[in-house]
């Protein structure tokens, strides 16, 4: 019989989160291994797993406060399995609806099963009850000093704190930190090759998702809010009719807009979530070269624009700048940079970024996006369309970019965004347009993924 540690959805968030603790790999990652070698074949243990996990890392400096002031012996000297295993814990008892007696008793039962003694179980037993009892009058960080009290509270690092403090002024930033620890509703883009909006959101919310609606930015989005099912068991997907992408992701595809049959070059193609947005918007005519660092990501991208019924793209491994170099590809009518980032606008889908990140980040980072733009500007032909996004809200990876690229590129005007989505999308997109130059959009003021993005002609 398999091990407890395999079968058991609790004892599965811990092994992953003492793996998380230990290295910090991408949460996603780690999630997704260890999910691949248990067994739990229940579709709600899974998503049990990732909600403990997700929940745990966002909230985790709040956790710990909470935890030191009821634990007799500090959390740094507790060894990982009885940290990890508090967090999960309080987590459960403050955050979600599970009953308390479970959300104690399976603690305790993963400590019996890993042979842990009666000390620390009781240890245990006594720390969560005690969160229980105070549940409703919990201690409050010491509001003396700003920075600690928002990092503490928002669980954020307080160097990303101060930064944003400075930029935006108290009132902003914790709406900013409070959105950012929200979770994100599933929206959905349209194959409209396949299937028109309307007809889809019919089907939706009479048969699979009655809370379906359609998205107030992007013609093509629906939001299916309070939907925790898995996508890939909606009849939609396995039809090839929807793709899963966040509204602000999507006006990025809008944004650059390309025609049929242009050459069309997708510098930073991931799992392909714009790439197959490109196709579709080309109405799968032309010809669209994809790049990335990751081949495992290309195969994705590739099962995607298989399920979705689209003609393959040509795809090729490696460093987007050495590759072109060698390849001496034509002259693109249009260029996509959904450039690497440091991902601050994306914390609420990836709670792990907030930890992952340090302000070395922002010095390096930027380096490789200036690389990108500097060495595909010369592949774009004359009256060509470039598209640079990231899902970053700090102005290094983004204006400060385009500024310093601009400077040396007089051959490259940017092109008012509100302008250009205007012909597609709803009105209310101009909402997210700023000094006729930026798309930006934020998760405290427009309830989207942080997202930035600008279109230069090449003149
Ligand atoms: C923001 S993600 C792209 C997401 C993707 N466009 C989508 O919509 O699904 C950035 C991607 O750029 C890739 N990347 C980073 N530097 C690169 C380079 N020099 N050449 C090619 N790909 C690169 C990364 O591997 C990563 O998959």
């Amino acid at each position: 019989m398999p091990r407890l540690s395999k079968t058991n959805p609790r004892a599965v968030a811990l092994k992953i989160l003492i793996r998380w603790e230990k290295g910090k790999p991408l949460l996603d990652e780690v999630l997704s291994q260890v999910l691949t070698k248990s067994v739990l074949p229940d579709e709600r243990d899974r998503a049990l797993v990732s909600e403990l996990v997700n929940g745990v890392v966002r909230h985790l400096y709040y956790l710990d406060f909470i935890l030191a002031r009821f634990s007799e012996h500090p959390l740094e000297k507790m060894d990982p399995e009885v940290r990890n295993i508090l967090r999960l814990g309080a987590y459960q008892l403050l955050y979600t609806r599970i009953p308390e007696r479970v959300a104690i008793a399976e603690s305790l039962k993963i400590l019996s099963a890993r042979r842990r003694g009666a000390w620390i179980r009781g240890l245990v037993n006594a720390v969560l009850h005690k969160v229980l009892e105070n549940k409703d009058n919990l201690p409050e960080p010491p509001d003396f000093n700003e920075v600690y009290y928002l990092s503490v509270k928002y669980s954020f690092p307080e160097w990303l704190v101060k930064r944003w403090l400075q930029r935006f002024g108290r009132e902003e930033t914790e709406a900013l930190l409070r959105a950012s620890n929200e979770r994100s509703p599933l929206v959905i883009r349209v194959n409209t090759l396949r299937v028109s909006r309307d007809s889809l959101l019919v089907y939706l919310q009479k048969d699979e998702v009655p809370t379906a609606k359609p998205c107030p930015y992007s013609p093509s989005g629906i939001v299916l809010e309070g939907f925790r099912g898995k996508i890939s068991e909606l009849k939609p997907y396995h039809f090839g009719w929807i793709s899963v992408q966040d509204s602000a992701s999507q006006l990025v595809g809008f944004l650059l807009n390309p025609k049929p049959g242009a050459k069309v070059l997708d510098a930073c193609a991931g799992v392909g979530g714009k790439t197959t947005h490109m196709a579709e918007l080309m109405q799968d005519k032309g010809t669209i070269w994809a790049f990335d660092l990751y081949e495992w990501r290309l195969e994705k991208l590739k099962e995607n624009f298989q399920r979705l019924g689209l003609k393959l793209p040509k795809v090729f491994v490696g460093d987007v700048v050495e590759k072109l170099k060698e390849l001496q590809p034509p002259f693109f009518d249009y260029i996509l940079i959904d450039a690497p980032c440091t991902g601050t606008g994306v914390i609420r889908k990836h709670p792990d970024v907030k930890w992952a990140r340090t302000e070395e980040d922002f010095l390096r980072v930027p380096e490789r996006q200036l690389r990108l733009l500097e060495g595909l500007a010369p592949f774009l032909k004359k009256g060509g369309i470039m598209v640079y996004a990231t899902c970053s809200l700090e102005p290094e990876e983004n204006e400060q970019i385009i500024e310093r690229f601009l400077q040396s590129h007089p051959e490259f005007m940017l092109e008012d965004p509100a302008k250009v989505l205007s012909k597609t999308c709803p009105e209310k997109v101009k909402e997210l347009c700023v000094e006729n130059k930026y798309l930006r959009t934020f998760p405290h003021k427009h309830g989207l993924d942080g997202f930035f993005a600008v279109r230069l002609r090449k003149v």
